[in-house]
């Protein structure tokens, strides 16, 4: 089965209505069942956009009177899915019926392919809008600052940081592991300041070879030295006026940190070999994930420049601190690489999830965008598999062995989750865990999971 096919489910008894309709519709992957419970195992495989019901199904082999019962499980197991009930000929009241029953529409027999069709397309339309359109409303409830993608209480407390800062041209320091998104948030700070119409130029300080770094960064005048052909404008002057970031501050060269001090104290640049002093007005951002006051006792990095580029800290955290935002961020990312590969991928199956969920993320958010790009394209099927994501097993090398360990894990995160679920009720933590309020607080005692701490 192929993840970018709009799947169509066709519960219908009659073999010769089956091969009728079969091939009727183009650019579906069709299933077709004429069994109550065929239908229940497809639509879990297929997750179907659009369902053509018979409403005239023959009981199953235990009784149980077909067409209503189907239509009510299908609309319990999938509610976005759009169910068009075909009725018996004149069978008016059954049809209303299932209308008020939560179907999409109805079609009375004989069948008119060309008719059906139609019907099919345009409940597939409104199907998929309405998918889109959920998609949307959740990605924009967890997108606190443009663009990313958080609900995690660090990163929330990181967000309404940046957004105080933003307005003033206050130096920033992002500090943060690799992959954890430094540079979009450089890009928040850009895009809430008065310079948000300005330009944002940014320059990897690791990204450039020593030898290279001053003159990118002030620029330098025609025949300052071998191979200056001609005079060039460095980053610092082109970010006149917007905001410069200087991404892995912690690389720059211990030569080039005096030069760059000065530049901050007095906001005058030379370019290398110029002997004119240029007024610089730029917004400063830096970023490293490097530890920079380990840097300063190991004499690598200037203290009073370290104070000029602090003077505003934000610590973006990893992504295994950040309760509930891994798959925040796989479905998001599934939403929009589906777009972007013509895929309709539905979700992640559960297995997917609890992998997602327990997996610890060392290349941090980039490592996530990968592995679900890779799963995108890869997957066959309506649901990304573990196999789609390939995560390393890296984890698993260093699981507890022993039981005990393996059990008391799975019960602490068992009540982490479920206190999120219950909003932090005690009653409905202890209910949905299935255990009394009194074995619930001995617990929250056990692994120190009192809600005020959480
Ligand atoms: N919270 C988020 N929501 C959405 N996308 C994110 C988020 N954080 C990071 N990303 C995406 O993850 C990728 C890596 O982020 P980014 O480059 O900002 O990380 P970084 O911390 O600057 O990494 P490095 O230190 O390696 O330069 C980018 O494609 C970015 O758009």
């Amino acid at each position: 089965m192929n993840g970018s096919k709009k799947n169509l489910l066709i519960v219908e008894d009659d073999e010769g209505l089956q091969s009728q309709l079969r091939w009727c519709f183009d650019g579906f992957e069709v299933a077709i069942c004429g069994t109550r419970a065929d239908a229940i195992t497809q639509l879990r495989r297929l997750q179907p956009g659009v369902v053509l019901l018979d409403l005239g199904l023959p009981p199953d082999p235990g009784g149980v009177t077909e067409g209503f019962a189907t239509l009510k499980e299908i609309l319990s197991l999938t509610p976005e899915c759009k169910v068009i009930v075909v009725t018996g000929d004149n069978d008016r009241t059954n049809a209303v019926k299932a209308i008020a029953l939560g179907a999409y529409d109805f079609y009375q027999k004989p069948a008119d392919p060309e008719i059906l069709t139609l019907i099919v397309e345009r409940a597939y339309k409104v199907y998929q809008l309405e998918v889109e359109n959920k998609q949307l409303q959740q990605s924009h409830h967890s997108m606190p600052l443009d663009g990313i993608i958080a609900a995690s209480a660090p990163m929330l407390k990181a967000c309404r940081t940046i957004e105080k800062v933003a307005p003033s041209d206050i130096t920033t320091l992002l500090l943060g592991a690799s992959g954890t998104g430094k540079e979009l948030f450089a890009q928040a700070i850009h895009k809430l300041s008065p310079r948000a119409n300005e330009k944002i130029v940014a320059i990897n300080c690791a990204a450039i070879p020593d030898s290279l770094l001053e003159s990118e960064l002030f620029g330098h005048e025609k025949g300052a030295f071998t191979g200056a052909t001609k005079q060039t404008i460095g980053k610092i002057e082109l970010a006149n006026g917007g905001t410069l970031f200087l991404d892995e501050i912690g690389d720059l060269p211990f030569e080039l940190q005096a030069k760059l001090l000065r530049f901050f104290q007095e906001r005058i640049i030379e370019r290398v070999g110029g002997r004119v002093e240029i007024p610089i007005d730029v917004r400063i951002v830096c970023a490293t994930h490097q530890d920079l006051t380990t840097h300063i006792k190991e004499g690598r990095f200037r203290e009073d420049l370290y104070y000029r580029i602090s003077e505003i800290t934000v610590q973006i955290p990893s992504l295994k601190d950040r309760e509930g935002d891994a798959l925040l961020l796989a479905k998001s990312f599934l939403t929009r690489l589906n777009k972007e590969y013509g895929k309709t991928i539905r979700n992640f199956d559960s297995e997917a999830i609890a992998a997602i969920e327990s997996y610890n993320w060392p290349g941090n958010v980039r490592e996530i965008e990968s592995k679900i790009k890779r799963a995108v394209i890869m997957a066959d099927g309506a649901y990304i598999t573990t196999e789609d994501l390939e995560l390393c097993s890296e984890d698993a090398d260093y699981a507890p062995l022993n039981l005990k360990q393996i059990r008391d894990e799975a019960e602490k995160k068992a009540i982490k989750r479920a206190l999120h679920h219950a909003d932090f009720s005690i009653s409905d933590t202890a209910k949905a865990l299935g255990i009394t309020r009194p074995t619930l607080y001995s617990m929250l005692d056990k692994y120190n999971l009192h809600p005020k701490t959480e």
